[in-house]
């Protein structure tokens, strides 16, 4: 086994993968893939979209949170906009009660023209034909972010592949899930394809945050503890640090000197289910940016299947041996694994249990996030207790 594969089963150190190795030997990446997501769920990959791409759409980010002024980022915002997408600034979003100590840009998948406006089921809203770019103060916002998506999904695709290979199913298995083709600008190409997979995309800024008064006791996050509900997460991240993975019950480090040739990837809640529990979902939190001198930026894409798709599992957890591998030492691992998994159930949320239909979670994921965006655009509809929306 390859020291890369290797370094998979160390304690603390995240498995760092390569979309060259899939290239040349999809079986080998395919066995790499299986190891990292099902004992870590997050991985580091050195990606093959050129570095430019990737070290322009950090810089434009850069530029967008520094340079902007607030009536420019207000000229965006998600206020505005009924499918949630825009400017949010520092304070509007929380997790599990706490202030996230950040501002972002939310951007999503692009559908054909139609008015939506009152269209049910509720999440056929979220598809929108337009996102809401800075086109008067810094147009080439919008063409960096629009290669980087295409790049970004196009690799999100080989990756649904390879995991599909790591569970010992043929690759297009997920192909029902998501669809299949996509256009270098994250487009839709409606001859082909008639729904994109929902991807979102975050830009995100993470302030410098003075230390402040010295009663204060509560630690700041920049994001909390949480685990994602999508698929499969990118994260480009520039050079400041503070993502930090909970992995064998401690905090670790995700390494942020790696430069822009590296994405920090991670499964949601959508792959833990389709695998039948065998890829996990792992928590993780960016901490505050306290002392830096500069802002933290990282940008997220994600990944996930079409708004109609329902998850469920496409392996049987009953059935489900590993692959490839009948190592014994990997079966006693695996065990200590599952013990260790309840670890995890502080930063799921318990009010938050996952609707199967994509769509259906994505909705009310947003409309209990921001409440006053649901009331704005969507006074025909009631969020319930459990989730679910309603008319009336
Ligand atoms: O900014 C990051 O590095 C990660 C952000 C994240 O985990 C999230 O937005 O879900
Ligand atoms: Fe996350």
């Amino acid at each position: 086994m390859s020291s890369v594969a290797s370094s998979t089963t160390r304690r603390g150190v995240l498995p760092i993968l390569d979309l060259a190795v899939w290239e040349k030997n999809p079986t080998v990446f395919a066995e790499q893939l299986r190891i990292a997501c099902h004992r870590v769920g997050f991985f580091l990959l050195r990606h093959d979209m050129p570095q430019e791409v990737a070290q322009r759409q950090l810089d434009e980010t850069r530029r967008f949170f520094q340079q902007s002024t607030i009536e420019e980022k207000l000229s965006i915002s998600y206020h505005n906009s009924p499918s949630f997408r825009g400017y949010m600034k520092l304070g509007v979003e929380n997790t599990a009660g706490a202030t996230d100590m950040r501002e972002q840009i939310e951007y999503a998948a692009l559908y054909s023209p139609k008015d939506r406006t009152r269209m049910w089921p509720p999440y056929e809203r979220l598809k929108h034909h337009q996102n809401p770019w800075p086109h008067s103060h810094q147009p080439e916002l919008q063409t960096a972010t629009e290669e980087y998506v295409g790049h970004a999904r196009r690799i999100s695709d080989v990756i649904r592949d390879a995991l599909c290979m790591a569970l010992g199913v043929h690759r297009d298995t997920l192909d029902p899930f998501f669809g299949r083709n996509c256009t270098q600008n994250g487009e839709t190409d409606n001859a082909i394809e008639q729904e994109p997979p929902h991807w979102v995309l975050k830009l995100i800024n993470y302030p410098v945050v003075q230390t402040e008064n010295k009663q204060d006791k509560s630690p700041k996050f920049g994001v909390g503890g949480h685990t994602d509900t999508n698929f499969l997460t990118l994260v480009l991240q520039d050079d400041v640090g503070g993502l930090q993975v909970f992995s064998e019950g401690d905090w670790i480090d995700v390494p942020s000197n790696l430069g822009p040739g590296v994405l920090v990837c991670n499964l949601g809640e959508q792959a833990e289910i389709l695998s039948g529990g065998y890829f996990l979902a792992t928590p993780h939190r960016v901490l505050a940016n306290v002392g830096n001198k500069r802002d933290r930026v990282s940008v997220a894409l994600f990944y996930n299947p079409l708004l109609s798709a329902t998850i469920e599992p496409i392996v049987d957890p009953e059935q489900f041996h590993s692959p490839t591998n009948n190592n014994p030492d990997e079966t006693t691992a695996t065990s200590a694994l599952k013990w260790e998994r309840s670890d995890f159930e502080p930063w799921r949320r318990k009010s938050n249990a996952m609707l199967s239909t994509v769509g259906d979670n994505t909705f009310k994921s947003l409309a209990r996030s921001h409440p006053e965006v649901f009331q704005k655009h969507h006074p025909d509809l009631k969020l319930l207790e459990d989730g679910s929306v309603v008319q009336g």
